[in-house]
C-alpha cells in the first residue's frame, strides 16, 4: 500500500456525521519524522472518527480477554499500520531490510481504517423504503382457481399433488395455463382464444414459470395417448414422431433442472379411471455441451420426444445429427429468453430458428398424417418466451420469430404485442415492464470502502451462521449464495475461505520468532518450488499447509467461516464437478455457494435465505435474477448488495426500476467480528482478520498468484459495465491500491506476466493498459465490451496495471 504509509489524514467528523478526512501528504525530511507525523495525524482520527484508525483495544476488548497484554496488543496494531518489513518496533534503530517480494519492494501491513473514502451523500437522511404491500407476490393463489379448474388432466393434477405437493396455481400460471391449453382447453371461457397462439410470458423469479410451460405440452400429449372408449380420436403412441417439443434454456444446470421437473411429472402412473387407457410413448431427452456427443446422437436416433437444450449443442446436432427429426416439432420455448437473445447467443438461435423454419416448413411427415392434426396438437409451431425479465429486446425477436403474440404478465393484464405497441398503451406496457422482484424480499445494500470488503464479507457471512446471545453463541444453518463477477475470483475466494486460519494454528505453538518474517521466507521458498499452474478443477494445496486438505468432494470447510460447507460454481469448471455442486448444493441444509452470474438464472436452489452480491451486476436483470435465488415461491429472502462510495449512485438506478435497497452501515456489519460481550470495539478483530488474510496469501506462492490472477480479473471484469453505468464504475475511479487489499494482498500486484526485454515490457505495458487510460484504450475496451461471463472466467488476458503511485496518478 505504497501511498497510506505517507498519506496524512487530519480533520474529524464533518457536521453532518459523514466521515470526512483532509489529507495532506507528508514530503521530504527524515522517515522517522514522517512517521511521527503520520503517527500524531493517526491518534488524532482516532479520536475523532470510528472508522478512520484502529483504536486500542479496551480493557474488555478481544484482544485483552484473549489475556495478550495491553502493551503487546499496542505494538502490534501499531506493527500493522506500519512497513512491517522495513521498520521494527523501536524506531531509533535503521530499518532492516526484510525479504522482498519479485517485483523488489517491501511489504507494507497498512491499516483497514485509514485513508478510506469520504461517503458524500448524506444517505441517513435518505427515506428508507417500507414495501407496503408485504404480502407474497410469487405465491401460490389464495382463492378458488384449482388446476382441476383451469382444465388440466385429473390424473396429472393428483399426480403433482403426491409427487410435487402442488396443489394450487400461482398466478402466472393461473393467467397463462388456459391460454396455452389453447383449443385443447376442457373448460370454456369466453375471454380466452381458443386458438394457438404464440406467447410472451413475464413473471417474477420463483413464481413457477417452469410448469407454467411445462404442463400444457404435457398436458396435451398426456390427453392425446389417452382413450376412454367414447371419444372418436384414436390414442397417439408412438415415439418415432421425433421431437415435438424444443425447451432452449442458456445455462446446463438450468436445463438439468428442467429435465428434473419434467421428468417427474411424465411419470405419471397409470389412470384409475375406468376405461381410461393411455400409451406411455413420451421420452424426455438434454443435449447440452460438456456431455459426451456420440450417446447423444445415439439417444436423438431412437427419438427424444421433448427435448431440454443448451443453444450451442443444439445447433450442432440441428446441423451435424441427419437422424435428428424436428419435422413435426410443434413447440419451442425459450426459458431466460432475454438471456438467449443476449450478445453471444443471438447468433446461435437465428441459425436454430432458421433451420427449425425449414424442416418444419416441410409439414407433417406422411407417415402421421391425419393423425397428430386433432385439437391437442398446435396447428403450426407454438412459441413461447419466457423471463422474469422480458422487455423491448423481446419485441425485436417477436417481430420475426412470433406471431400474433399474447403477453401474459405476472402483475399486469394479459394483451397482446401489438396493442402493447399502439399509442397510449406504451407507456402502460413500460410500467408493466418494470422489472418487479417478489414483494417479501428485503432488499440492501453495504456501503463498503475498498479496504475493508473482505472483511465485511465475511462479517456478514459469519453473521449468517452464529448469533450472539450476551456470552451465547448460538450457531444457525442458512443457506448463502455469494456472487463474484468472474470465475478466478470465486476459485481464489474459495481457496482463502477453506485454508484461512491454518497458518495461524501451525505458527502458533512455535517461537517467538515474528509470524510475517517467517512467512515471507516461506514464500521465497516456496516460489523455488511450486512453479506448476494451479488446476481449475482440483483446489489448490499450497505446500506452506501442513493440515490435510478439507476438502471433500465438490465442497470445502475453512475456520474463518465457522466450518460452514463451502461450494462453488462457474463455467470454468468440469461440467461434473458442476453438476455435482448443483446436486449438493442443492441438497445441503447449510452452506455457502460461491459463483458466477452462471447460477443467476433459473436455479431453484431450495432454501436459500441469503444473496450477496459481492461484485455489483453488470447488467441491471442480473440484478433481479440474481436477487431471485431467494424469497422464492412467498418465501422469505434478504439480498445484499455490496457499493464502493463512489458507486453509490447505482442505488438510483436501481430506485428508477422501483427496486429499493436500504443501506446498512458498514460499522454494523463489521460489528458481527465481535465475539465478546459488551464490547464495542469491531476494529480489531476486523484488522486481525485480515492480517491472518494476508498471512495465508503469502504463505503460497501459488495462493499469490492466485489472489493477482483474481485481482486483474475482477479489475477487467469491472471494466466491462455498460455505458449508462460507467459514470458509476468507472476504472479510473478505483483506488487499486486498496482494491487489492479486498484480495488479501497488501499492494496491488504487478503484471503477471512479466517476462521478456526491457523494451518488450515496455510496449506491452503501454498497449495493455487499463481502460481509459490512454488513447489505446478503444482496442483493448472493445474486447471488455464482447466479454461475458465465460469470458470473463479466465485471466488468460492480463492488463498490466499501475504499479507506482506516480503511475497511477
Ligand atoms: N403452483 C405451485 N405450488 C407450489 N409450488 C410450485 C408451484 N409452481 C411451481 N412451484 C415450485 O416453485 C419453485 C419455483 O418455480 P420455478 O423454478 O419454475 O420458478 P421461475 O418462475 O421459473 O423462477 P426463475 O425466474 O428464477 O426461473 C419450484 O420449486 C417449483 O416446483
Amino acid at each position: 500500500m505504497d501511498d497510506d504509509g505517507l498519506m496524512l489524514n487530519f480533520g474529524g467528523p464533518s457536521d453532518s456525521g459523514s466521515v470526512q478526512e483532509r489529507r495532506t501528504v507528508a514530503k521530504g525530511g527524515k522517515w522517522r519524522d514522517r512517521l511521527k507525523a503520520k503517527k500524531a495525524a493517526n491518534t488524532f482520527n482516532r479520536n475523532n472518527n470510528p472508522l478512520l484508525a484502529p483504536r486500542i483495544p479496551s480493557t474488555n476488548s478481544s484482544a485483552m480477554n484473549k489475556g495478550v497484554p495491553k502493551q503487546r496488543n499496542e505494538k502490534m496494531i501499531q506493527k500493522n499500520s506500519e512497513v512491517v518489513a522495513g521498520a521494527g518496533d523501536d524506531a531509533s534503530k535503521p530499518a532492516p531490510t526484510g525479504p522482498k517480494l519479485k517485483h523488489g519492494k517491501a511489504q507494507v501491513m497498512s491499516s483497514l481504517f485509514t485513508s478510506n473514502p469520504t461517503i458524500e451523500r448524506n444517505y441517513k437522511q435518505e427515506k428508507t423504503h417500507v414495501p407496503e404491500n408485504i404480502i407474497p407476490s410469487n405465491a401460490p393463489v389464495a382463492d378458488t382457481t384449482s388446476f382441476i379448474g383451469i382444465g388440466l388432466d385429473s390424473d396429472l393434477v393428483d399426480h403433482m399433488k403426491t409427487k410435487l405437493s402442488i396443489a394450487i396455481p400461482t398466478n402466472i400460471q393461473k393467467k397463462a395455463l388456459p391460454i396455452l391449453l389453447g383449443p385443447s382447453r376442457t373448460v370454456l371461457d369466453a375471454e380466452i382464444p381458443k386458438k394457438d397462439v404464440d406467447v410472451v410470458v413475464q413473471a417474477e423469479t420463483g413464481s413457477g414459470k417452469t410448469l407454467t410451460y411445462l404442463l400444457p405440452v404435457v398436458n396435451r400429449l398426456i390427453a392425446a395417448s389417452t382413450s376412454d372408449g367414447s371419444s372418436k380420436i384414436p390414442a397417439f403412441g408412438d415415439r418415432a414422431i421425433g421431437t415435438v417439443a424444443i425447451i432452449l434454456t442458456p445455462t446446463r444446470e438450468l436445463a438439468q433442472q428442467v429435465l428434473t421437473v419434467l421428468t417427474t411429472i411424465l411419470s405419471i402412473p397409470p389412470s384409475k379411471t375406468p376405461g381410461k387407457k393411455r400409451s406411455h410413448w413420451i421420452v424426455p431427452g438434454i443435449v447440452i455441451g460438456g456431455d459426451k456427443k456420440s450417446s447423444e446422437k445415439a439417444r436423438l436416433r431412437k427419438g427424444v420426444n421433448i427435448l431440454v437444450s443448451t443453444p450451442g449443442r443444439l445447433l450442432d446436432h440441428l446441423q451435424n445429427t441427419k437422424s435428428f427429426n424436428v419435422q413435426n416439432l410443434k413447440w419451442l420455448v425459450l426459458d431466460e429468453a432475454d438471456r438467449l437473445l443476449d450478445l453471444g447467443f443471438e447468433e446461435t438461435l437465428k441459425s436454430i430458428m432458421k433451420i427449425v423454419d425449414e424442416r418444419t416448413g416441410l409439414g407433417v411427415a406422411e407417415k402421421f398424417k391425419g393423425r397428430v392434426s386433432n385439437k391437442y396438437w398446435p396447428k403450426r409451431r407454438q412459441t413461447v418466451l419466457c423471463s422474469a425479465t422480458l422487455r423491448d429486446d423481446v419485441q425485436k425477436l417477436a417481430g420475426q420469430s412470433l406471431i400474433d403474440p399474447m403477453f401474459i404478465s405476472g402483475h399486469g393484464q394479459v394483451s397482446t404485442m401489438a396493442t402493447a405497441t399502439e399509442d397510449g398503451a406504451l407507456a402502460a406496457r413500460e410500467e408493466e415492464t418494470k422489472f418487479s422482484t417478489p414483494n417479501q424480499l428485503k432488499q440492501t445494500c453495504v456501503l463498503t470502502p475498498a479496504k475493508l470488503r473482505l472483511v465485511t464479507l465475511l462479517a456478514m457471512l459469519k453473521s449468517c451462521y452464529t448469533v450472539h446471545k450476551g456470552s451465547r453463541v448460538i450457531k444457525q444453518k442458512n443457506k448463502v449464495i455469494v456472487f463474484f463477477s468472474c470465475c478466478d475470483s470465486v476459485d481464489f475466494h474459495y481457496d482463502l475461505f477453506i485454508h484461512a486460519g491454518k497458518q495461524k494454528e501451525q505458527h502458533e505453538n512455535e517461537d517467538d520468532e515474528d509470524l510475517t518474517q517467517k512467512v515471507l521466507r516461506q514464500v521465497l521458498s516456496n516460489e523455488q518450488h511450486h512453479k506448476k499452474n494451479f488446476k481449475r478443477d482440483t483446489p489448490p494445496k499450497p505446500a506452506a499447509e501442513s493440515q490435510k486438505d478439507e476438502t471433500v468432494g465438490v465442497s470445502g470447510i475453512g475456520k474463518v467461516l465457522e466450518n460452514v460447507p463451502i461450494f462453488r460454481l462457474h463455467g470454468d469448471l468440469a461440467q461434473s464437478v458442476r453438476t455435482q455442486t448443483y446436486h449438493e448444493f442443492g441438497q445441503a441444509e447449510s452452506g455457502i455457494l460461491l459463483c458466477t452470474d452462471v447460477a443467476a438464472r433459473g436455479l431453484d436452489l431450495p432454501d436459500v435465505n441469503r444473496i450477496i452480491q459481492y461484485d455489483a451486476p453488470s447488467d441491471l436483470k442480473d440484478y433481479v435474477h440474481r436477487v431471485g435465488r431467494t424469497a422464492r415461491l412467498g418465501k422469505a429472502g434478504e439480498a445484499s448488495l455490496f457499493l464502493l462510495p463512489s458507486e453509490m449512485d447505482y442505488l438510483d438506478i436501481l430506485k428508477a426500476q422501483d427496486l429499493h435497497a436500504s443501506i446498512i452501515p458498514v460499522e454494523n456489519v463489521l460489528s458481527n467480528l465481535i465475539t465478546y460481550a459488551n464490547s464495542q470495539d469491531f476494529q480489531t478483530p476486523a484488522q486481525e482478520l485480515q492480517n491472518l488474510l494476508e498471512q495465508c496469501v503469502l504463505a503460497s506462492s501459488e495462493r499469490m498468484n492466485l489472489a493477482r490472477k483474481s485481482y486483474w480479473s475482477s479489475v477487467r471484469a469491472y471494466a466491462t459495465h455498460s455505458a449508462a453505468e460507467k459514470h458509476i464504475f468507472h476504472i479510473k475511479k478505483l483506488h487499486l491500491g486498496h482494491y487489492a487489499k479486498s484480495f488479501a494482498m497488501r499492494e496491488a500486484p504487478s503484471d503477471m506476466n512479466e517476462g521478456g526485454s526491457k523494451t518488450q515490457k515496455k510496449r506491452k505495458q503501454k498497449n495493455d493498459r487499463l481502460p481509459g487510460m490512454n488513447k489505446k484504450s478503444n482496442r483493448t475496451r472493445n474486447k471488455y465490451d464482447q466479454a461475458d461471463e465465460f469470458a470473463i472466467a479466465s485471466s488468460g488476458y492480463q492488463l498490466a496495471g499501475p504499479r507506482t503511485k506516480r503511475k497511477k496518478n
